[in-house]
C-alpha cells in the first residue's frame, strides 16, 4: 500500500475540506475509506497568513501568504499532495508544482447572513455590513452606498460570533464554506453571481502535486471537467487583472450544454465605478476557456487603468 501524505491548513474549514478530498482520493485509490487516515494521512501546516492578524500585512503579502509553506512542504517531499481553496491560490503557477485535480465545485455564491434582515436591500439606512473582502465591499456599496462596511477578518466561526454579538448588522460569506461546515442554516439569502460576480474559483478546491507525479490514476477519478473548465475561465480573468487582496475583482463562469458563459467585473473600492464584460464560448477546452478569461480581463484592465488598484 502506498501512503499518500496530504497537507492542509489547520482552520476548521480547511480540515473539513481536506477530509472531504481525502475520502475521495482514498476511494479513487480503491482503498477502504474507513482506513483513510492510514492510506492518506493529513499533515496540518501553519502558513504565514494564519499567523498574521493585521489586514494591511496580509494585503501587502498577497494570496501566497496562505499557500507558500504548504507548497514548500510539497517541494521538499514532506507531503505528496496539498489541498487548497482555489480562491486563495495566486493565479501564477509555482515552478515544480501543478494542479492535478479539481473536484466538483460547491456553491460558488456569496451568502447574506443577518439575524434581522433577509437581503442587502432590506438593511436599514447606514447599517453595518461585515466583510473582509474588497470585492464584497465594493459590490455591496455599488448597490447600497449608504452602508458602513466593517472589515472583519478571521475564520468563519469568529465572524459569525461577531455578527451574533452585534458588531455588525449583516455579513457576506462564501456559501461554500458555510455549507461544508454544516452552517448553512445561518444563510438568509444568496447573492446572484450573474449580477455580482463571485470570486474566481469560489467554492472550488484545488489538489496540487509535484509536477513529476502528474498522471497518477486517482487524479482523473477525483477531477471534475465541468468545474475545471469554469475555473480555467475565471482564473484567466484573475491572471489578466493581476488581482490581489487590494482589488475588487469577480469572475463567474457557467457551463451548460457545452456553452461556457463568463462574466467578469472589477470595481473601485467604494463601488462607484464598475467595469464589466460578458462573453460566451461553444465547446470550450482548457486553453480556450482560459483565453476567454484572459481576454475579458485584459479588456477590463485597459478600460479601467490605474483606478483598479486600491491604495
Ligand atoms: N478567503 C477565505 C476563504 N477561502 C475560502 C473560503 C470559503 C470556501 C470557498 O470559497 O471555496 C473562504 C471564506 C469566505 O470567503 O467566506
Amino acid at each position: 500500500m502506498t501512503v499518500l501524505k496530504i497537507g492542509t491548513r489547520g482552520s476548521k474549514l480547511a480540515l473539513t475540506q481536506c477530509g472531504w478530498v481525502q475520502r475521495r482520493i482514498v476511494a479513487a485509490l480503491g482503498e477502504d475509506v474507513a482506513r483513510a487516515d492510514e492510506v492518506a494521512p493529513l499533515t496540518v501546516i501553519t502558513t504565514q497568513g494564519d499567523r498574521i492578524q493585521d489586514r494591511r500585512l496580509i494585503e501587502a503579502g498577497g494570496k501566497a501568504l496562505f499557500t507558500k509553506e504548504i507548497e514548500d512542504a510539497l517541494l521538499r517531499g514532506d507531503i505528496d499532495v496539498a489541498v487548497h481553496s482555489l480562491k486563495d491560490m495566486p493565479a501564477a503557477d509555482v515552478p515544480g508544482l501543478s494542479l492535478c485535480a479539481i473536484p466538483v465545485r460547491e456553491d460558488p455564491r456569496d451568502a447574506f447572513l443577518s439575524p434581522n434582515y433577509e437581503t442587502l436591500a432590506d438593511l436599514p439606512q447606514g447599517a453595518r455590513l461585515g466583510t473582509a473582502s474588497m470585492r464584497r465591499q465594493a459590490q455591496a456599496l455599488a448597490q447600497r452606498p449608504d452602508l458602513q462596511v466593517i472589515m472583519t477578518r478571521g475564520n468563519v466561526d469568529t465572524r459569525l460570533a461577531k455578527l451574533q454579538a452585534g458588531a455588525c448588522d449583516a455579513l457576506l460569506l462564501a456559501a461554500a464554506g458555510l455549507n461544508r461546515l454544516g452552517l448553512s442554516h445561518h444563510i438568509r439569502s444568496h447573492i446572484d453571481p450573474d449580477l455580482f460576480a463571485s470570486a474566481p474559483g469560489q467554492g472550488a478546491l484545488a489538489i496540487q502535486c509535484r509536477t513529476e507525479d502528474l498522471g497518477a490514476g486517482w487524479m482523473a477519478k477525483v477531477h471534475d471537467v465541468t468545474t475545471f473548465l469554469r475555473i480555467q475561465a475565471e482564473r484567466g480573468a484573475l491572471e489578466a487583472l493581476e488581482a490581489s487582496c487590494r482589488t475588487a475583482v469577480g469572475a463567474y463562469a457557467t457551463l451548460e450544454n457545452d456553452q461556457l458563459a463568463l462574466f467578469v467585473e472589477a470595481l473601485s473600492a467604494d463601488g462607484s465605478k464598475r467595469w464589466q464584460r460578458r462573453e460566451s464560448l461553444s465547446a470550450p477546452t482548457a486553453q480556450s476557456a482560459r483565453d476567454l478569461g484572459l481576454k475579458l480581463g485584459h479588456e477590463i484592465k485597459t478600460e479601467a487603468g490605474p483606478e483598479l488598484i486600491v491604495s
